[in-house]
């Protein structure tokens, strides 16, 4: 039976962004609805971050398995011979149950059963527009004050001759794998990409990256040079400035991808199994967007920097959105965009706060402005860094490779930070809070860290702007005239 609805907020999507806008209208005891056609949770949840870095931290203990001999301490029965081969065996079965079990323990935080608690109205039912004021979703008419396009995004598909015909994973079915690949061949260098090259390399399948540009290209070139290494070092094949030219099926139920290297180097790379993460394309289709008279493009749909939409009734949040594609990003739309409908408080984007954590070992990731960022945007700019070689926890663990960098304007207030290195994401985490809070290197010269921790590389970073100033002369004479009263 159909019937109509009237809640002061309509979301669309029960992802992360979805979600933290519906948690905090029911907070402030607002009506809200939600309609969400597939799985409570959306991406990170089920085909994202969750099982991702579940998969990294199995992937973990069989690294730390094959490295614990440079520590004196050797896997199985006391006595049992050293270097006889791999130490790890994988089950790739039990492997998918972790995964599965740690979805299954979140799940009842993003479940329809906690929101219909809180005193939401969901409606699993794919949801579209059909007027400027009004979403249809199965059988329910939903006619709010605002709505709340939080759709997501889905793997992008690359223009590859041959991709769509032969058989190939996405982010979407790769956690789903029982058995282990023999040799896993991904398309795509970007944060997906080496997450999951060096995840499944630590598992004990072969990897090879196929990335058209830089790998890691939205990081720092030297930073993200130390990982690139680090996955090198590991025995993943990482093919930079090489572009997937075709791809066919072979007779074994694996794929041949035919690779063109910027040197016009033609390689076959035969694969047991081919992993695309080449981008992400926003959820915009079959969404009545044009009924809704809601402005979109391929980036996703567009909004005024208070995340507002052409129809001023609509805004739109996280991946749909156009800007950046991170469940943290989503969670601070939904923030902005509840102040904005609640309380009718002017907001405005602040993309130079923005952190991000890519979860190889070493993790990189940045917060704020990048130095040249920084520049453009007019500040006079100090780069300030300290080597993880010079960090003693991280030599307590023989993890010495890496750096930090803090990007310093005027005052020494710190814009923006880049680390590659054990635990960075720990780190930056920190430094985000300094960033967002406008801190300046003074703050961290005058707090005590614990030691050891990884995190002490950022006072050791922000003392260096103080090093000229210890070589200033007046300095000098006036620790002498203060030495002459005794
Ligand atoms: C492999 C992987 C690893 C990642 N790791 C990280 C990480 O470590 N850290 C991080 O910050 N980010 C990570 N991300 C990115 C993160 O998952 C996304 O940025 C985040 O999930 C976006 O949230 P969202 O709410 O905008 O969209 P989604 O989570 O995609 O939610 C959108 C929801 O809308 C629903 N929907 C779509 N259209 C309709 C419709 N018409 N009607 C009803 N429902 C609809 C969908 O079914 C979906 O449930 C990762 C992504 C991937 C793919
Ligand atoms: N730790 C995290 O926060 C995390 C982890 C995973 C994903 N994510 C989010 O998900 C988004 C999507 O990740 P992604 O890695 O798929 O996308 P991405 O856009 O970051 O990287 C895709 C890479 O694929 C390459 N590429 C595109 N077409 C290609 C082709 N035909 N041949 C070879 N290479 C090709 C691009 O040059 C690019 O480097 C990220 O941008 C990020 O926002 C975040």
């Amino acid at each position: 039976m159909s019937r109509v609805i009237t809640p002061d907020i309509c979301v669309i999507g029960a992802g992360s962004a979805g979600l933290s806008v519906a948690a905090a209208a029911r907070a402030f005891g607002v009506e809200v609805a939600i309609c969400e056609e597939a799985a409570m949770g959306g991406d990170c949840l089920n085909s994202g971050c969750i099982p991702s870095k579940s998969l990294i931290a199995a992937a973990r203990h069989a690294h730390a398995i094959r490295t614990a001999a440079a520590f004196g301490v050797h896997p199985g029965p006391a006595g049992a011979p050293e270097g006889a081969g791999d130490p790890v065996a994988t089950n790739m079965e039990a492997v998918r149950a972790h995964i599965r079990a740690v979805i299954a323990g979140i799940a009842p935080h993003d479940s329809q059963a906690r929101f219909e608690g809180l005193g939401a109205t969901v409606i699993r039912a794919r949801a579209r527009f059909t007027d400027p004021r009004t979403v249809v979703a199965g059988d329910t008419t939903i006619r709010a004050r605002r709505f709340v396009v939080a759709t997501g995004s889905r793997p992008a598909l690359p223009k590859v001759p041959g991709l769509t015909t032969v058989p190939h994973l996405t982010n979407e079915s790769v956690f789903d794998l029982g058995d282990l690949p023999e040799h896993l061949v991904i398309l795509g260098g970007g944060p997906i990409g080496l997450e999951l090259a060096q995840a499944y390399r630590r598992l004990g399948a072969a990897v090879t990256v196929v990335e058209a540009a830089r790998a890691l290209g939205r990081d720092d070139p030297e930073l993200a040079a130390v990982v690139v290494a680090r996955l090198r070092a590991e025995g993943v094949a990482v093919l930079e400035q090489t572009r997937a030219a075709g791809v066919v099926a072979d007779s074994a139920g694996g794929v041949r991808v035919e690779t063109l290297a910027a040197d016009g180097t033609r390689r076959t790379i035969a694969g047991s199994h081919l992993l695309v993460a080449a981008g992400r394309r926003p959820n915009v289709e079959d969404l009545g967007l044009e009924a809704g008279e809601i402005g979109f493009g391929p980036r996703g749909i567009r909004v005024d920097a208070g995340l507002r939409t052409g129809n001023r009734r609509v805004y739109a949040i996280g991946d749909v959105a156009g800007s950046f594609q991170f469940t943290h990003w989503a969670g601070y739309h939904a923030g902005l965009a509840v102040r904005s409908i609640l309380f009718r408080l002017p907001v405005a984007e602040r993309r130079d706060i923005l952190p991000w954590v890519t979860f190889t070992d070493p993790e990189i990731g940045q917060v704020g402005l990048s130095a040249n960022a920084a520049r453009a945007a007019g500040h006079s700019v100090t780069v300030l860094s300290a080597p993880y070689a010079g960090n003693d926890r991280a030599a307590t663990a023989r993890e010495a490779e890496g750096m930090l960098k803090l990007v310093v304007g005027r005052g020494g207030r710190i814009l923006g930070a880049a680390a590659a290195g054990p635990e960075a994401g720990e780190t930056l985490a920190m430094l985000a809070l300094a960033v967002g809070q406008q801190m300046t290197v003074k703050a961290f010269a005058d707090t005590v860290f614990p030691y050891p921790t990884h995190a002490e590389i950022a006072r050791r970073a922000a003392l260096t702007y103080y090093g000229k100033s210890l070589a200033n002369p007046w300095l000098g004479r006036l620790l002498r005239l203060l030495r002459a009263f005794g």
